[in-house]
């Protein structure tokens, strides 16, 4: 006999973790399901492993002005120890996200999961044996896979997609190539380089050309970067890998040639859905295989869900959890909140912090505003000057009209926990008032959001709106 529940989450990546979690928190009777390993591609293979990388990079990039604030000594890394570490990391996350679920009395099924009809899953697990669950509700959660295009093959040792870094011991070789220059690339350029590699950066693009970073948040990317003299050679195609030697040798389009110990692609992932039997129950993909679904975030089946990197091109987790969170609030309140992913946001860990959320100007005036900047630099914050750090600015956009918050970008270290100050804004008319009323604890890189809503005020006439 098969169980009932009144939700099933297939995968257990951010975005189905914190549907089961937060629906379970709610009073519904939850199932979830994992293939492979619970916490899916961001906490083995992604932002937690990363991230855990980023600081002891950020440790040995900050150890450059030691000397000058009376510490002695030089500090070097050692990829391998550091990518134990991680591994000690990321198994202490994943046994409390396991002991979480099931002290909310989730079922949790080790298996692969496919659609039987349109309320009931298969699950197979790793034996051979199958069984069936039903549920009232569904959402699909099932991630991404590293994308590795041609001329490159994934060859164990020689050429990684970051999901094969770090299921194994990284290789020996101290020179390596960093392929692509999307978020993956120009975040691990950098921590390879204070990891002790050798790295030579090709890519077809500008870095982070999807992502739209205004031209002053890349120029501080491009310095940061510089300082450690790490540079992207853009405009490369790639002919040929070839990996028979004792290394890899890159044939470039130019008739250039590189050798290097090892190679790691950063060339995209794509949607994951193989083996769920979409097309039985109906459920609809676009041509570039994300899963078809409104701003409700349901599928062409309206009980069905599809949340994070198998339905959105953003491919984040921060999506992915925000995806989740409407989802399971329109499951239980009846499909009351729409998604806008440009109000989740975006950060990069590289050389320096990178985070945006909302509108660029040009999205800005198509949408109707009239956007202006407000502008602060670290370089002016006792703060930053006092950790020796004073790359970067806070800028926000808002509407010369009504003064609304229209979108921001923090560039510089805690770029990532200060774009909560926008992301968490109870509303964004007001917004910007509230950033220049609010208290802070000073010296702070926040008071940089204040001097900012300043520099609207004074610059833009928004006076009356903004302290008003
Ligand atoms: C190197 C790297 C660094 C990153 N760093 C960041 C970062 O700092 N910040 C950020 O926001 N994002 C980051 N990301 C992106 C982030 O990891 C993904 O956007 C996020 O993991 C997507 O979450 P998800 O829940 O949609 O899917 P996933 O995390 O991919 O999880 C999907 C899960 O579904 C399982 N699954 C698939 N099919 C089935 C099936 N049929 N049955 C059962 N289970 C199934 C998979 O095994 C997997 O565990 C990074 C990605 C990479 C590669
Ligand atoms: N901090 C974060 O939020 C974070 C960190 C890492 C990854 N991610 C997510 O993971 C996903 C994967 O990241 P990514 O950087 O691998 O992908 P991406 O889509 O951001 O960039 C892909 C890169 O691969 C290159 N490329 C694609 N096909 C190629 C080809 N045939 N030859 C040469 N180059 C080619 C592209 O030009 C581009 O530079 C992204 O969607 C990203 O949002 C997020």
């Amino acid at each position: 006999m098969s169980k009932h529940f009144d939700l099933a989450v297939i995968g257990s990546g951010p975005g189905g973790y914190r549907a089961a979690t937060l629906a379970a928190l709610r009073g519904l009777h939850v199932a979830i399901i994992e293939r492979a390993d619970w916490g899916g591609c961001c906490l083995n293979r992604g932002c937690v492993p990363k991230k855990t990388w980023h600081h002891t990079a950020r440790l040995i990039a900050a150890s450059r002005d030691f000397a000058e604030r009376g510490i002695q000594g030089t500090l070097s890394a050692n990829m391998n120890a550091a990518w134990q570490h991680q591994e000690k990391v990321v198994a202490s996350v994943q046994e409390s996200y396991v002991d979480y679920m099931h002290r909310l009395k989730i079922a949790t099924f080790a298996g692969s999961a496919r659609f039987a009809s349109e309320h009931a899953l298969d699950i197979t697990e790793p034996g051979g044996a199958t069984q069936r669950i039903e549920a009232d509700s569904i959402i699909i959660a099932t991630g991404g896979t590293a994308h590795v295009p041609a001329p490159f093959t994934p060859v164990p040792g020689k050429v990684l997609t970051s999901d094969m870094l770090y299921d194994h011991e990284p290789p020996a070789g101290k020179r390596v190539a960093i392929i692509g220059s999307g978020v993956v690339a120009t975040e691990f350029a950098f921590i390879f380089a204070m990891l002790g590699k050798e790295v030579t950066w090709l890519a077809r693009s500008t870095a982070l050309r999807k992502i739209p970073f205004s031209p002053q948040a890349l120029g501080s990317l491009h310095n940061a970067l510089a300082r450690y003299d790490i540079a992207l050679r853009q405009g490369e195609n790639f002919e040929r890998i070839d990996t028979e030697g004792e290394g890899v040798r890159i044939h470039l389009g130019s008739g250039e040639t590189i050798d290097v110990d090892w190679v790691c692609l950063g060339t995209g992932r794509t949607p994951h859905t193989a083996g769920l039997d979409l097309d039985a129950v109906g459920i609809e993909t676009h041509e570039n295989g994300f899963i078809q679904r409104n701003a409700h975030l349901q599928t062409s089946v309206a009980h069905v869900y599809a949340i994070g990197d198998v339905a959105s091109p953003d491919m984040t987790a921060n999506h992915a959890i925000s995806d989740a969170t409407i989802a399971v609030t329109n499951i239980i309140d009846g499909n009351t909140r729409e998604q806008d992913s440009r109000w989740v946001p975006v950060v990069v860990y590289s050389a320096i912090e990178l985070a945006r959320l909302g509108l660029d100007e040009d999205a800005a005036e198509d949408a109707g505003f009239e956007p202006a900047v407000g502008f602060a630099a670290f370089e002016t914050s006792p703060r930053a000057m006092g950790q020796d750090d004073t790359e970067g600015f806070v800028r926000l956009l808002g509407d010369m009209d009504d003064g609304r918050l229209l979108g921001g970008e923090i560039i510089g270290a805690e770029a990532g926990e200060l774009i909560h100050l926008l992301s968490l804004a109870p509303d964004r008319e007001t917004a910007l008032h509230w950033l220049a009323h609010g208290t802070y604890n000073h010296p702070a890189r926040a008071e940089e959001f204040a001097n900012a809503t300043e520099t609207l005020a004074s610059k833009w006439g928004l006076s009356e709106t903004i302290f008003g």
